[in-house]
């Protein structure tokens, strides 16, 4: 999709539809550093069709031809996944992203990478990519110290090579931990592959060790489920199948089946997958806090805007590094629905007294999938929402506006 905007709306507020997802962007991430670390002994299946899979995929295979210089645009699991990989396998290449990539931080990587043996440079700003990677590991250190409370890929990256290096690795992870289902996610598909680890309060420890056989199958993304969730509060009636999700999942944020409880949303999990289904209009809870679940802030907030409800969400201290300033551009755009999200000390406060839905409205996405996506579900209560740079969403959900249409949205190209 090449269109500067798109124009969304959606005659019934019924929504009744199945939609299956694409596989979790995370997990294939993850799936394809064991694959290449192992030599293939560790195999793939359900793969997303996330462009930030299909940048990880291509980079990977680019290093293997040893290009000089690697793009992973606006993908921070490919920059900082793929920047412990190709430390500690010693690959000589420059690594970089879009702009936006470069104002991402990623000096507590390098200083861990570092003190492992890793020689990296900054090409261009001092704690930002892009960076460049040098031969010659050589393991100098096997007990580390990392921040917790930045970004958890920090410390995925690290546990992910892990098992490869001469001595293994102890993580001592100082402070909070943000994120932290992703690390459990990670130490789950690590162990799928044959790699055992402890952890004990702070303290990670990975032996090293040689991948087993392994087949990994990525479950669909609950983070494009949240959207669907959404959906079905917005909606008056409805009842959406999202095939092969898992109640057992690996993914944090699965949580949004609870959090949408509170939201009038059910869910009924079954052998094939789940059906999530409007069930109550009354909305129940008021504080959520989302430090386990980032990637979830964006729906929940806008959905609760858009049915007036004034709650309060904490752990959302980490938005401010990701595609966008996320708390910027939620303000911005609540605003012009009447919603205002107020800072205080780390909670953060809807205020929907002025909640209007006009006739039509313009959404602005600041090159963040998820401000497309998680504004899309208003189009169930205003004619007529625009959408810029609607191409955004294949980051991570690529046919994003094409399973709108099967459930009944209409879209119009600008
Ligand atoms: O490990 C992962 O796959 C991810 C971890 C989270 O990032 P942070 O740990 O930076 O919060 C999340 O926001 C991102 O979309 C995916
Ligand atoms: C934050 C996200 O991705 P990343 O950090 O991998 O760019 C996201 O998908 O919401």
């Amino acid at each position: 999709m090449t269109n500067r905007s798109l124009t969304l709306s959606k005659p019934s507020a019924e929504s009744f539809c199945s939609i299956e997802l694409t596989g979790s962007k995370s997990e294939s991430n993850r799936a394809l550093i064991l694959n290449a670390l192992s030599k293939g002994k560790v195999g793939i299946r359900n793969l997303s069709s996330a462009d930030d899979t299909a940048v990880m995929q291509e980079s990977l295979k680019n290093a293997a031809d040893h290009a000089p210089l690697i793009n992973i645009g606006p993908a921070g699991t490919a920059m900082r996944f793929l920047s412990a990989y190709f430390a500690v396998t010693g690959t000589e290449t420059t690594l970089t992203g879009t702009e936006r990539m470069k104002q991402r931080p990623i000096g507590i990587l390098v200083n861990a990478l570092r003190e492992l043996g890793a020689i990296v440079d900054y090409a261009e700003e001092e704690g930002f990519p892009p960076l460049a990677f040098h031969k010659g590991f050589s393991q100098k250190n096997n007990k580390i110290n990392i921040r917790g409370n930045v970004s958890s890929q920090y410390i995925t990256a690290l546990l992910l090579v892990a098992a490869a290096l001469p001595e293994g690795l102890e993580l001592n992870i100082e402070g909070e931990l943000t994120s932290r289902p992703y690390v459990e996610m990670t130490l789950s598909m690590l162990s799928e592959a044959g790699i055992s680890y402890q952890w004990k309060e702070n303290v990670i420890l990975i032996p090293s060790r040689d991948f087993g056989d392994a087949l990994i199958t990525v479950e669909p993304d609950w983070s494009a489920a949240s959207y669907w969730y959404s959906i079905a509060a917005l909606s008056d009636a409805a009842a959406i199948k999202l095939p092969w999700l898992k109640k057992s999942s690996l993914q944090g944020d699965s949580r949004i089946s609870s959090i949408m409880e509170h939201f009038g949303v059910s869910t009924e999990f079954t052998d094939g997958g789940i059906e999530i289904s409007k069930v109550a209009t009354g909305i129940k809870g008021d504080l959520f806090d989302l430090k386990d679940c980032p990637d979830l802030a964006q729906t929940v907030i806008v959905c609760s805007a858009a049915l007036g409800h004034n709650a309060t969400f904490t752990g959302l201290e980490t938005l401010k590094i990701k595609e966008t300033d996320r708390i910027a551009a939620l303000q911005n755009e609540l605003g012009k629905i009447g919603v205002k999200l107020h800072e205080d000390n780390g909670f953060y406060h809807l205020d929907c007294s002025g909640l209007h839905f006009p006739e039509i409205v313009r959404i602005d996405t600041y090159e963040d999938h998820r401000m497309a996506m998680a504004f899309a579900p208003l189009a169930l209560k205003i004619p007529k929402v625009i959408i810029e740079d609607p191409a955004v969403v294949g980051k991570s959900y690529p046919s994003f506006w094409n399973d709108l249409e099967k459930a009944g949205f209409f879209i119009i190209d600008n």
